[in-house]
């Protein structure tokens, strides 16, 4: 069995590879908004930085996509812990002024780029932890779902959920195929139907995250976990890892146009629209 997964998904960058010989990276990376941490050889912290929800927009989405590239071209580097340092908030999804009175050309480009990020995030051989201190909403969701364990913050007010259904979105098919596999098909149904949005406790007793610490032990317990994993024998979990998940992964990668389009349609049209401004003003009334 091939174990070169993302390389297979991802000609351009195994050209990429093949072509720039791997150089050291410099111990950490700070930019406005992230940062990554090289923690020792073997794993980093990478920490989303924009306040006030870390909401991803086109430039932001491209950021973080090179930020991901640039991972997977280190083959020292076994793990990633993914978390934010904006205070209450892990991701609350796409930026939704993207998706309001948008243009077709630029909301076409914000969907692809979520595709990649999704693609590159979910079909990475690397480990993901996601440590989510804060809110989880809609793709902040699908992304915490897409990393290998979840570990979040006891706190009875923050929030994991999508709630898409709300405005009249049926979410795309491999935001449920990620979904399925984290949680199976039934609560799946009734999340999504339901647009259920859950705190840590009940996210727990669904599976839809790993375990609930306390927030000053959140990083902690996360590099805890890495530590133990990046001692798994990395060929055999890497192989694990695409046996698990090649399949879903190729229905969005064979299926990349037809979904482009569902989006910019069901986005564009003028009830959705309407639903958006709504929304828009109610998230800013608070
Ligand atoms: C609209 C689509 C619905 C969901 C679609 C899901 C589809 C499946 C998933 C895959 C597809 C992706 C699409 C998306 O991800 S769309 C994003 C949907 N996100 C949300 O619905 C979350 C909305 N935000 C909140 O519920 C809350 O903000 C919060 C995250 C719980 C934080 O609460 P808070 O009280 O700490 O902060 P709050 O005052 O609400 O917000 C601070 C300011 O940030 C603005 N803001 C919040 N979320 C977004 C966002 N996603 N995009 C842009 N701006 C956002 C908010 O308006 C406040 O602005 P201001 O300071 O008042 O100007």
């Amino acid at each position: 069995m091939s174990i070169n997964f993302y390389s297979k998904f991802f000609p351009l960058i195994k050209k990429g590879v093949a072509s720039v010989p791997f150089q050291l990276r410099p111990l950490s990376t700070r930019t406005d908004l992230f940062n990554v941490e090289n923690k020792s050889e073997e794993y980093a912290i990478f920490r989303l930085n924009k306040p006030p929800v870390n909401s991803l927009n086109l430039e932001y989405l491209n950021l973080l996509n090179n930020q991901l590239d640039e991972f997977e071209r280190n083959p020292k580097l076994k793990g990633i812990i993914l978390t934010s340092d904006v205070k209450s908030t892990f991701s609350a999804g796409v930026d939704i002024l993207e998706m309001y009175k948008c243009e077709p050309k630029r909301l076409e480009a914000v969907w692809r780029a979520v595709q990649d990020f999704w693609i590159k995030l979910y079909g990475s051989k690397k480990i993901y932890i996601a440590a989510l201190n804060g809110h989880v909403l809609a793709l902040g969701c699908a992304i915490a779902m897409s990393c290998d364990y979840r570990i979040m913050v006891d706190n009875d007010k923050t929030k994991i959920g999508i709630t898409a259904v709300l405005l009249g979105i049926n979410a795309p098919s491999w935001v449920k195929n990620t979904m399925i596999n984290t949680i199976g098909f039934r609560e799946t149904e009734k999340s999504l139907k339901f647009a259920k949005i859950y705190n840590p406790h009940q996210a727990l007793k669904l599976g839809l995250i790993d375990e609930i610490v306390s927030s000053d032990k959140l990083l902690s317990r996360s590099e805890e976990v890495m530590k133990t994993w990046c001692k798994i024998p990395t060929l055999a979990r890497e192989m694990t890892k695409e046996s698990m998940r090649s399949e879903t992964l190729g229905k969005l990668v064979n299926n990349r146009e037809v979904d482009v389009q569902e989006f910019i349609t069901s986005t564009m049209d003028p009830h959705l629209q309407d639903n958006l401004g709504k929304y828009l003003a109610s998230l800013k009334k608070k």
